[in-house]
C-alpha cells in the first residue's frame, strides 16, 4: 500500500472547511505527503502561514494546483467557475478534482465543461460545519462521525470516486453516494430551508423591535437564540447557496409555506388535536436524531 493516499493535496480556499480538512489530514496522518493551501487575500495568506496547517501557502491559484494529484475546492459555490478558469490549464493529468460545496447540481454545471482531459471530477459535500468561517474557525475533529455525500458524475472513473470516499473515511466521516439532483433536494430541506427560515425570523423580529421601539431582542428566549446562531452564518457562502440551489429551495419553501398555513388555520379555528399532532411529530423527530446520535 502507498505510504500516502495522495502525494500532493491542494486546498483552494482554507476557511472553516479547507482548514479543517488540512488540520484533520495532518492529525490523522498517511493522507497527504504535502498539503498546499491557496488563499487570495494577503491577510489570509499571512494568517494561514502563521497557523501552520499547510506545508505550502500559495497566492496564485494556478501555481497552487501544479503537480497536485488531488485538488479540493473549498470556496463559496458562486466562485467555482472563476476559480476553475484560473486552475484548469494547470491541473495535471491524473489529478482528481473534488470539492466541499453545499450544492451539487450547480457544481457539476460549472466545473464539468471546463474539465481538462485526464482530470477526474468527484463532487463531495461534508454534512458538517458551524456558523463560523475563516481559517481560525477550523478544527481537526469537524468531520468525525459526520456524513459526507459524494455525487459521482455520469461517466466518471469509479476508482477516483473511491479515492475521495477513502479520503473522507480517513478524516473520520461516513460516506454516502447520491445523484446530484437528490442531494440538492435533501439538503434544501435539512439545511438550506432552515437557514432561510432563520435569516427571515431574525429580520422579522428586528423589524418588530423597530416598530414597537421595544427591545424585543433583549428578551429573546432560547428558541429564538437557536435561530440567531444559524442566522449568524457567512454572507457570501449563503448567498451563493441560495442562488445555486434555487429550484430545490423554492420547492421546499412552497411545501413549508403550505404546511405552515395548515397550522395557522388550526390555530385560528382552535383545532387542538391538529396542533398537538404537529408538536408530537417534532418531538418524535428530535428523539430519533438523539437515538442516532445526530443531535
Ligand atoms: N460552513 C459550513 O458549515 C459548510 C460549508 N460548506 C461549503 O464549503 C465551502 C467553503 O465554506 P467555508 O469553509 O465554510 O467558508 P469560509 O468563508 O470559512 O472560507 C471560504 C474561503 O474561500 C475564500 N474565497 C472566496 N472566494 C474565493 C475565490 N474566488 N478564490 C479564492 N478563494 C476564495 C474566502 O476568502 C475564504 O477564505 C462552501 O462552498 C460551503 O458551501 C460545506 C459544508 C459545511
Ligand atoms: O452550523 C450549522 O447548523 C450548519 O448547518 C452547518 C452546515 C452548513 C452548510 C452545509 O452545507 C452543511 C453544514
Amino acid at each position: 500500500m502507498a505510504e500516502f493516499l495522495f502525494e500532493r493535496l491542494c486546498l483552494i480556499g482554507v476557511g472553516l472547511i479547507g482548514s479543517s480538512v488540512a488540520r484533520a489530514a495532518r492529525a490523522k496522518g498517511g493522507i497527504a505527503r504535502t498539503i498546499v493551501a491557496h488563499t487570495r487575500r494577503p491577510e489570509t495568506l499571512a494568517r494561514v502561514r502563521e497557523l501552520g496547517f499547510a506545508d505550502l501557502v500559495e497566492a496564485d491559484a494556478g501555481r497552487a494546483v501544479e503537480g497536485a494529484d488531488c485538488v479540493i475546492l473549498c470556496v463559496p459555490v458562486g466562485a467555482y467557475a472563476g476559480v476553475m478558469r484560473r486552475i484548469a490549464p494547470h491541473l495535471a493529468p491524473g489529478c482528481i478534482l473534488s470539492d466541499a460545496g453545499s450544492t451539487k447540481g450547480s457544481v457539476i454545471r460549472d466545473l464539468k465543461p471546463l474539465l481538462p482531459a485526464g482530470v477526474q471530477l468527484v463532487p463531495a459535500h461534508p454534512m458538517a460545519g458551524t456558523e463560523h468561517s475563516g481559517p481560525d474557525a477550523g478544527f481537526a475533529e469537524l468531520f468525525e462521525n459526520r456524513y459526507v455525500i459524494i455525487t459521482p458524475v455520469p461517466g466518471g472513473d469509479p476508482a477516483a470516486a473511491e479515492r475521495i470516499a477513502e479520503l473522507w473515511r480517513r478524516l473520520g466521516s461516513m460516506v454516502e453516494r447520491m445523484d446530484a439532483e437528490t442531494h440538492d433536494k435533501v439538503v434544501a430541506i435539512v439545511s438550506h430551508l432552515p437557514h432561510l427560515i432563520a435569516f427571515t425570523i431574525c429580520g422579522t423580529a428586528d423589524d418588530l423591535a423597530e416598530e414597537t421601539r421595544e427591545a424585543v431582542l433583549r428578551f429573546a428566549a432560547s428558541g429564538f437564540r437557536d435561530f440567531t446562531r444559524i442566522a449568524s452564518s457567512d454572507v457570501d457562502m449563503w448567498r451563493d447557496i441560495f442562488l445555486n440551489n434555487r429550484d430545490a429551495l423554492l420547492e421546499m419553501l412552497a411545501r413549508f409555506t403550505e404546511d405552515s398555513h395548515a397550522l395557522a388555520r388550526a390555530v385560528r379555528y382552535g383545532q387542538a388535536d391538529f396542533i398537538e399532532d404537529r408538536i408530537r411529530r417534532g418531538r418524535r423527530i428530535r428523539r430519533g436524531l438523539i437515538e442516532r446520535k445526530q443531535a
